[in-house]
């Protein structure tokens, strides 16, 4: 019954979208001069592209909302973009970022009254139908309700997301809005003027909800917002490129999607900068069996760091002043004293850069007034060069400076100069560093800076890192997401949030954490929260969305039969139609010792490694550090023994981060021991 009075009303909307698009088509697109008709070009172009979406899938959701107010029970069918019948004026689908469609994610299928808030104040009432619907080509697949005022059942909801998680996945990441649930949409919906913080559990979703979230801002604050002045950091080519797909389904684009050492290079635009690889540095520190030690004082990633550069800093620029008068011909004076006036008062606001140029600038026209004193034209002439020539020498002490050549000599000073890189041999962690020099001394453009960061994998993030972005970001609007058991770079991150809380400061931030994982079956989230288990101050373990599977296997093999084994686990999930399956590796190394080994037998196997810049999907091998962030069919970790995975923080992580990549299979190979990381 429900089906055929869906089919009756997408038939009727369909109508009017397809009328709408073909009406738009016909009118030839303007390129002219005239800004009132680009203006409404521009609106053309939006309405196109928001049909087509509506085209391709209209909606995905009805709510009936009795509004108290009007006092009549409304339909509102709610899809990834909102459509108005032009005719009417009658909305024919809800964007699911518009204020009455938070009720849909928001409810949890009580009786009660509920309530949103619209601009024009809060909208009291009460639903009488959460109804989910499929739509591909133009049919209506299915339809569950998960809620019917009055009925007793209102399990049509868990249905409907189990239904949704146990399709298999491509090579991309997926936007959810059909059914983002309740502690999601509380995040994608948190007002823009407080840093939301995110710990979240291997598959809880923050990486997509930080997307959504992106897109209800864009939409929430279209007054104030643009796409272009939004930017993600994300932690390699490989991640950026399986992310790339949300935001244009959501209909959003131009938002910078980039890591963090790409985007510092290219704003510190100095062509000579080079970092050691990163691949090359990654690999190495992957391959060591300990964690490196670090001398916490003269720690590059942290604000102590920060405050010691800052310090040196503000001494460069007052040492730089000159200290005596100015003397352009004999006789003449201009006092240091009011060049120091000028410097702390008159400028005190602006950067280094800007008060010297300003100073010499006065100083200029100082010297034209001087040089009227002279009657002769020529002997003006005469009188203006020597005295720019003076001018020269007396602010000979300034000298304008790229970041690096400040930072060197700043390292010099501190009498650390050992920690100085070469020009071309960066570290990752010297970056900040030029950045927030470039920043102090020469200031930020208006137009490079942003109205909202979003990073991701974030507790691999230094403090320093972050405070540079928030001197470049309106309003300290920033999403930052991560987990802290999978911070498998803690040589370059951070233990606990709190120091990005504190830099930002308890009242501009909001910390939400998310326990429930929507990725992986019932059995392989209980079965990695035994590695879990063993890592100290572990943040909470993952609580499963009861979607049941196939048991983890462990099998012991041996070096001689590994080979066999692989290939007809690989068989074995390609006949039960996985899509995308991995083999995953402790190492590069041993990903590409693997894959000579296999390549015959195994012919459509791809590497994926740290300098890619794509995933492909299907069969991949790849070691665990480039499978972060990544989701996978079918998993199958190799080498789970002791030796790869002895029990210490980092091979803890690593696992951790390995079998929380599967979403339906996951199987684990080893010879010799077994990991004691996997015992109970
Ligand atoms: N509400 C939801 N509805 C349907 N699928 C969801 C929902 N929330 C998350 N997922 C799915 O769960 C999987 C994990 O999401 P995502 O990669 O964003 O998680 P994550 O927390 O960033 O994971 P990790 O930390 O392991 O990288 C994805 O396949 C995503 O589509």
């Amino acid at each position: 019954m429900s089906k055929q009075e869906e089919i009756k009303v997408l038939e009727e909307k369909l109508v009017i979208l397809t009328r709408q698009y073909k009406q738009l088509q016909e009118i030839p697109p303007y390129t002219g001069e005239d800004f009132n008709l680009q203006v409404l070009e521009a609106s053309r172009q939006r309405q196109t592209a928001a049909l087509e979406i509506a085209l391709k899938e209209p909606y995905f959701g009805r709510l009936d909302f009795e509004d108290f107010d009007e006092g009549q029970v409304e339909q509102h069918y709610i899809g990834k973009t909102g459509i108005t019948d032009e005719e009417t004026g009658n909305i024919l689908i809800v964007d699911w970022r518009a204020p009455v469609a938070s009720l849909f994610y928001a409810f949890s299928g009580s009786e009660d009254d509920v309530y949103y808030e619209s601009p024009d104040g809060l909208i009291d009432g009460e639903i009488h139908l959460k109804r989910n619907l499929i739509i591909r080509e133009n049919n209506v697949q299915r339809v569950v309700d998960s809620y019917v005022r009055g009925q007793q059942e209102t399990s049509g909801g868990d249905e409907f997301l189990l239904y949704k998680l146990g399709e298999q996945k491509d090579n991309r990441l997926r936007d959810i809005v059909a059914t983002i649930q309740g502690e999601q949409n509380k995040i994608i919906r948190h007002p823009r003027n407080q840093v939301v913080i995110i710990q979240g559990v291997a598959g809880s979703g923050k990486t997509t909800v930080a997307l959504h979230r992106l897109a209800y801002l864009l939409y929430e604050y279209r007054e104030q917002i643009r796409a272009e002045r939004m930017i993600i950091f994300a932690p390699n080519s490989v991640f950026l490129d399986y992310i790339s797909q949300v935001l244009p389904e959501l209909g959003v684009g131009d938002i910078q999607q980039t890591t963090f050492s790409t985007w510092a290079l290219t704003t510190l635009d100095d062509h000579k900068l080079k970092l050691i690889p990163m691949h090359e540095r990654r690999r190495q520190y992957f391959e060591m069996r300990t964690n490196e030690q670090i001398d916490t004082d003269w720690n590059k990633r942290t604000q102590s760091f920060k405050e010691k550069i800052d310090r040196e800093l503000e001494k460069l620029e007052v040492e730089w002043i000159p200290t005596e008068d100015f003397e352009p011909w004999p006789g003449v004076i201009f006092q240091n004293e009011q060049l120091l006036r000028w410097m702390n008062e008159d400028f005190k606001e602006a950067v280094a850069i800007t008060k010297f140029e300003r100073t010499k600038a006065r100083l200029k026209r100082w010297i034209e007034i001087e040089v009227k004193r002279f009657d002769d034209p020529k002997e003006q002439q005469q009188a203006k060069r020597k005295a720019n020539e003076q001018l020269r020498s007396y602010l000979r002490k300034w000298k304008n400076e790229k970041p690096y050549d400040l930072y060197i000599r700043i390292l010099k000073n501190l009498g650390k100069f050992e920690l100085a890189p070469k020009r071309d041999q960066l570290e990752l962690e010297d970056l900040a560093p030029l950045l927030h020099i470039q920043q102090k001394w020469s200031g930020i453009d208006k137009e490079k800076q942003f109205d909202h960061v979003v990073i991701d994998e974030a507790q691999d993030f230094s403090p320093y890192q972050l405070a540079v972005l928030k001197e470049r970001t309106r309003g300290q609007s920033f999403t930052i997401l991560g987990d802290l058991s999978q911070g498998i770079h803690s040589n370059e991150g951070i233990e606990e949030w709190q120091s990005f809380i504190d830099l930002f400061g308890e009242t501009k931030t909001a910390y939400f954490e998310m326990d429930k994982s929507y990725r992986s079956t019932y059995e392989i989230i209980e079965f990695s929260n035994i590695i879990l288990s063993h890592l100290e101050n572990r943040p909470t373990y993952a609580k499963p969305v009861f979607r049941s599977g196939d048991n983890v296997n462990l099998q012991a093999v041996t070096k001689e039969e590994e080979a066999e084994s692989i290939v007809h686990w690989v068989n074995k999930m390609q006949s039960k139609g996985m899509n995308t399956l991995a083999i995953i590796t402790r190492t590069e190394k041993e990903t590409n010792s693997y894959y000579h080994q296999l390549k015959r037998q195994i012919p459509d196997l791809t590497v994926v490694s740290s300098q890619d810049h794509s995933y492909q999907g299907g069969l991949s091998i790849l070691p665990v550090y480039v499978s972060k962030g990544l989701e996978f069919d079918a998993v199958l970790v190799l080498g789970a023994d002791e030796q790869n995975y002895p029990k210490e923080p980092l091979a803890t992580k690593l696992l951790y981060v390995a079998c929380t990549r599967a979403l339906h299979h996951l199987d684990i190979m080893y010879s010799g021991t077994l990991s004691k990381l996997l015992q109970k």
